[in-house]
């Protein structure tokens, strides 16, 4: 049920955190997202992936409203989300919503499942109390649990259930976007592979769009349409899942799927022979001009630390911010080189 136009549109996001001084005075402006370019379809899963710190969940909050916008513009259908900063009405608020990594601390302990689920029906309809439980007793059914769960509370459910709970509360508005912020990384194994199931079933028969953050490219893969890749607060590479996955046009997202495990014992024996006969690349460092990635890329030229590379289009679709690319058309100018606001 993917369409054309974009459910939600990013342009030259900017998210800046402010840092506070021993007097309380604002500190120096520290910059998690510099110039982010991203769209979702209705329907479509959008994977955003990259290391711990690379400003993954500095966009997903920006986008549910619980960060501003430091610059740059966020439509939503025909809302302008980053003029709202964090103050969406209720009719915005309704429409995106969010499931968080840690089931365990994401749930209040002192509500019942009821009450959990139905919150935002109270908060943002006028539905009658027997009607709310009427709804989140069918809510319940969505993701495998039921009525006799209702009066229960979140300690007496195990990890995969949590998450079933907090998916059945997000989606008790029928919201149009769901975020979900690392939704299987506190799981194991065999209860990912269920919630992940649940979430593809429910965006097939609901027509939700979602926002994907994970570590886990594999899982990416498997259940994104398209994939944006950060490194230090820019989108360095975004397109179609397969492309990005099997032919990835960044060298930093080559060395994400390369990090990756194979199945095979033998093909991870010889990428960790390759590996230690490498030259050794150092931590991500913030360079102040030029690439993000010129000091661990093992293509870099001297272009690389002068410049910043514009979004090059890419053969199989999607963009790769990388001199690599320059034979090819920029179709978005460099990121980054705009100013917060
Ligand atoms: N409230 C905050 N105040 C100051 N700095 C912050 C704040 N939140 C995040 N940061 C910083 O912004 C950068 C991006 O953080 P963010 O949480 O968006 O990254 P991430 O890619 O989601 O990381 P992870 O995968 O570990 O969750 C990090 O350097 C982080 O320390």
């Amino acid at each position: 049920m993917v369409t054309d136009r974009p459910l939600l549109e990013i342009n030259d996001l900017w998210v800046t955190y402010w840092g506070r001084s021993l007097l309380g005075l604002s500190g120096r402006p520290f910059h998690a997202v510099k110039g982010a370019n991203l769209s979702i379809r209705p329907g479509e899963t959008l994977g955003l992936v990259g290391e711990s710190g690379s400003g993954k969940s500095s966009i997903a909050n920006t986008v549910l409203g619980l960060v501003p916008a430091a610059g740059g513009s966020m439509r939503f259908g025909d809302e302008d989300l980053a003029g709202m900063g964090t103050r969406y009405p209720s009719n915005v608020r309704k429409q995106i919503q969010a499931v968080f990594q840690d089931p365990y601390s994401s749930l209040n302990p002192s509500m019942t499942v009821e009450e959990i689920v139905t919150e935002p029906l109270r908060v943002h309809t006028t539905m009658g109390r027997s009607e709310r439980r009427q709804r989140a007793v069918e809510l319940l059914e969505l993701v495998s649990l039921s009525r006799e769960h209702l009066e229960r509370h979140p300690h007496q459910f195990s990890g995969g259930q949590r998450q079933r709970i907090a998916i059945a509360s997000a989606l008790a508005l029928q919201p149009r976007l769901i975020v979900l912020d690392e939704p299987v990384s506190a799981l194991d194994v065999s209860t990912q592979n269920q919630i992940i199931n649940l979430l593809y079933e429910r965006r097939d028969a609901l027509g939700i769009a979602y926002l994907l953050i994970a570590h886990d490219l594999a899982l990416v893969h498997h259940i994104s349409d398209r994939i944006a890749v950060m490194y230090l607060g820019h989108i360095v590479e975004e397109g179609p899942s397969d492309r990005v996955y099997r032919r990835p046009a960044h060298p930093y997202t080559k060395a994400l799927l390369d990090a990756v495990p194979l199945l095979d014992p033998q093909a991870q024996r010889a990428r960790r022979a390759a590996r230690k006969a490498a030259p050794a690349i150092d931590a991500p460092r913030v360079s102040t001009t030029g690439c993000p990635y010129q000091n661990r890329c093992p293509h870099v030229m001297p272009r690389c630390q002068t410049e910043m590379p514009p979004a090059y289009a890419v053969d199989g679709g999607g963009t790769a911010s990388c001199f690599l690319h320059a034979d090819r058309p920029a179709v978005l100018p460099a990121s980054g080189t705009g100013k917060a606001a």
